[in-house]
């Protein structure tokens, strides 16, 4: 077998607070995430939003130490891997390739070009699949691929999903087990599942089945856990005015503490390393919820990081890739071309057609300027008392 490289698909984070506007604005322009009907107005929304938002997004970056700690454990994780596979006598490379900030897809792609790689598999670190996260990766990489006959020569295969796998399955219920044995009534602990959320829209409309993975994967989990304790999932970190999955992480935190529910321990289960929505959003804003409505012990399980039960099982994966048949870029789920993905309002008002086009420009706009003031807290709505 030719020279194999394995390549990291992770979302990339701000490494200073410099870093945050041009990272939001990298996140803002996909069309994964926000995607207009009119394609001219996804620059200036991204600089909108990016730049209305930095102040919010680089508090929460400070209070985490001023950066985020992604890149770091990405490299710590992609080292482990490579060391695993060679351990196991493959001659492997293991790259990473950030959706939204560096080391970008595009440099590590460069790079496999570079060392010649002959054999790829492209594993995303997000065990679940979401339009948003390991498909907006695929789809920049089909482009990629679409215009260079050099990558076309490799012969690469996508790992779309694995949160089955049971290595990664016992490395989650060892680190929750951790958690439940340290609190002082284990068997009382409610296990609460906090899943990054999407907008409804994605799952309903465009047939993202990030919601069915996630709620699978908890089951799996609570199985391989085999312990009593009852469990809750919940989706938190949302955006935006349209409607996420539900429920919302502080609702059912609240829910909880009504129903006497003393301690929980909080598993973040979208994704595999410590970052922004765990330090901060879970360790801080969650917690200060929790215990404001009576919760007593507020614990959460660590990610799953360079978790060697978890590293091995990748390498696994690596290897069960290689001997299984391709998985191409067009086999994976993606939305219609024209599908708006968020906001999806429609605006269906006027006599004539030049006046109906007129009347949509319009209706974006001031839909775009309601879309920034309640992304970012303020604007002449807030000013006015009407919101
Ligand atoms: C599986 C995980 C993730 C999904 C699904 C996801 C969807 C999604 N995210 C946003 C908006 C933002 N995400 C931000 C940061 C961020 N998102 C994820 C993971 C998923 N996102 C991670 C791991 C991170 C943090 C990276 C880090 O720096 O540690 C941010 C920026 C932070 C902030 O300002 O709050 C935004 C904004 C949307 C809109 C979306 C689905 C449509
Ligand atoms: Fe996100």
């Amino acid at each position: 077998m030719g020279r194999i490289g394995v390549l990291l698909l992770n979302l990339g984070g701000p490494d200073k607070l410099e870093d945050v506007r041009p990272f939001l604005y990298n996140l803002f322009s996909d069309p994964e995430i926000i995607r207009l009907p009119f394609s001219w107005l996804q620059s200036p929304l991204a600089w909108m939003i990016s730049s209305l938002r930095a102040k919010k997004s680089k508090a929460n970056y400070q209070q985490i130490g001023g950066g985020s700690p992604l890149r770091r454990i990405t490299e710590e994780q992609a080292s482990a891997l490579e060391d695993k596979l060679r351990q196991q006598g493959h001659d492997a490379t293991v790259y990473i390739g950030m959706r939204y900030w560096h080391p970008f897809t595009e440099e590590a792609i460069a790079q496999i070009k570079r060392d010649r790689i002959e054999k790829l598999v492209v594993l995303p670190l997000y065990p679940q699949f979401s339009i948003s996260t390991s498909g907006s990766s695929f789809r920049l990489l089909e482009q990629l691929w679409d215009k260079d006959p050099a990558l076309q020569a490799i012969d690469y295969t996508l790992v779309p999903s694995w949160y089955e796998r049971s290595g990664y399955l016992r490395a989650m219920a060892d680190l929750i087990a951790d958690e439940i044995d340290r609190a002082p009534d284990p068997d009382g602990v409610h296990v609460f599942f906090s899943a990054h959320g999407v907008p409804v829209s994605y799952v309903e409309e465009a047939g993202d089945p990030y919601q069915r993975e996630i709620e699978d994967c908890t089951t799996l989990i609570m199985q391989t856990l085999n312990r009593p304790n009852e469990y809750t999932l919940a989706y938190q970190s949302r955006v935006g005015p349209v409607e996420w999955l539900k429920p919302y992480t502080e609702d059912a935190i609240e829910d909880l503490a009504a129903q006497g529910i003393k301690t929980l321990a909080v598993v973040p289960i979208s994704f595999v390393s410590e970052h922004i929505e765990t330090l901060q959003e879970i360790d801080m804003e969650y917690r200060e919820i929790a215990e404001e409505a009576g919760i007593e012990h507020f614990q959460r399980v660590a990610a799953l990081n360079t978790h060697p039960v978890f590293i091995e099982d990748l390498a696994n994966l690596v290897t069960d890739a290689i001997d299984s048949p391709a998985i191409q870029f067009s086999e994976v789920i993606r939305p219609e071309k024209n599908m708006k993905m968020y906001p999806q309002e429609n605006w269906e008002w006027g006599m004539t057609t030049s006046a109906e086009v007129w009347n949509g420009r319009l209706a974006m706009l001031g839909l775009i300027a309601l879309l920034v003031e309640i992304l970012v807290g303020r604007g002449p709505l807030h000013a006015l008392g009407i919101m």
